[in-house]
């Protein structure tokens, strides 16, 4: 095969990444590149893509080189970019420590994203990443069918709708195939959405609960790790808590969200590499350009 590129496919609670090993940002990464790659059919399949890139080498990474080796580069599956991906920035620290491309310390592998610096405790199974303080900034709503939901809005470094369902309508009723309707004014740039119902209390923990997300650019994902954080940052507030564990249950399995005595916001759960391969770009199915190219 002429010209393959290299990746690894990684997961964390089942929110799945082709990972691209590119430490010197050679790799001419387009809209429909990340999308053929994405395309679970005709390509390796992914929720999105975490391109491995040293910071110094990357435009939007270089800023932060001298704190940070590695910049996460982010692509959702349809193209589109984000600024942050919880579950990525776990997979990514795993990628790294794995293939000898960093050490893990105890204070917390750095990770350069466009959200900023994320700090990944790396453990056997579980890969804690402290996160941005997540910001609870205003009340809207998410239309689904014939059903509307108040929510929350909550910045993570990218952008969340924290919907608390009521009235015995639970999860499994959702039909999130297509996208919720959301106050396109309020979120500009899109938004990734979360639907919650209370689960019973986890000894240890403060809250539990289980959620649903329909994830800007990508569509209903088994997890999202931002969601996870705008979801706990949403449960302590409303239990009065400043500081706590809240369990958020998944499709995929679990997250913990922690924010600690020192005002410190963590994310935790597993994340796993799977296979690694190369893939000929050429058999892709390239779809049309719709996005600009980063
Ligand atoms: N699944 C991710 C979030 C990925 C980015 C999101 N779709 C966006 O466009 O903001 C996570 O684990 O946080």
């Amino acid at each position: 095969m002429m010209g393959g590129v290299f990746f690894t496919k990684g997961h964390g609670t089942a929110n799945d990444f082709v990972i691209l090993p590119d430490p010197d940002g050679e790799l001419e990464l387009t809209p429909p590149l990340v999308a053929a790659l994405c395309d679970r059919r005709r390509g390796v399949g992914g929720d999105g893509v975490l391109r491995v890139v040293r910071a110094a080498k990357h435009p939007e990474g270089a800023g932060h080189a001298a704190d940070a080796e590695w910049f996460m580069d982010y692509w959702n599956s349809d193209g589109s970019i984000a600024e942050m991906c919880g579950n990525g920035v776990r997979v990514f620290a795993r990628y790294l420590v794995e293939n000898n491309l960093a050490t893990p310390a105890p204070s917390g592998l750095p990770v350069a994203t466009r959200a900023g610096i994320m700090f990944a405790v790396v453990g056997a199974d579980t890969i804690s990443v402290r996160m941005s303080t997540p910001r609870v900034y205003a009340a809207s709503t998410a239309t689904v069918g014939s059903l509307t939901v108040p929510g929350i809005a909550v910045d993570c470094g990218n952008p969340h709708l924290v919907c608390g369902l009521h009235d015995g309508v639970g999860l499994a009723a959702l039909d999130l195939t297509t996208a919720p309707l959301v106050d396109q004014a309020l979120f500009r740039a899109g938004v990734n959405v979360e639907f919650v119902e209370p689960a019973a209390g986890l000894d240890g923990l403060d809250r539990h609960v289980r959620m649903r997300v329909h994830e800007r650019g990508s569509g209903e994902t088994q997890s999202c790790g931002t969601g996870a954080l705008a979801v706990g940052a949403v449960a302590l507030r409303d239990a009065g808590l400043t500081t706590g564990s809240v369990a958020v249950d998944v499709l995929g399995g679990r997250l913990v969200i922690t924010c600690d005595e020192r005002g410190a916001w963590w994310l935790a759960g597993p994340a796993v590499l799977v296979a690694t391969g190369e893939v000929d770009p050429s058999a892709l199915t390239i779809p049309p350009a719709t996005t600009q190219a980063n």
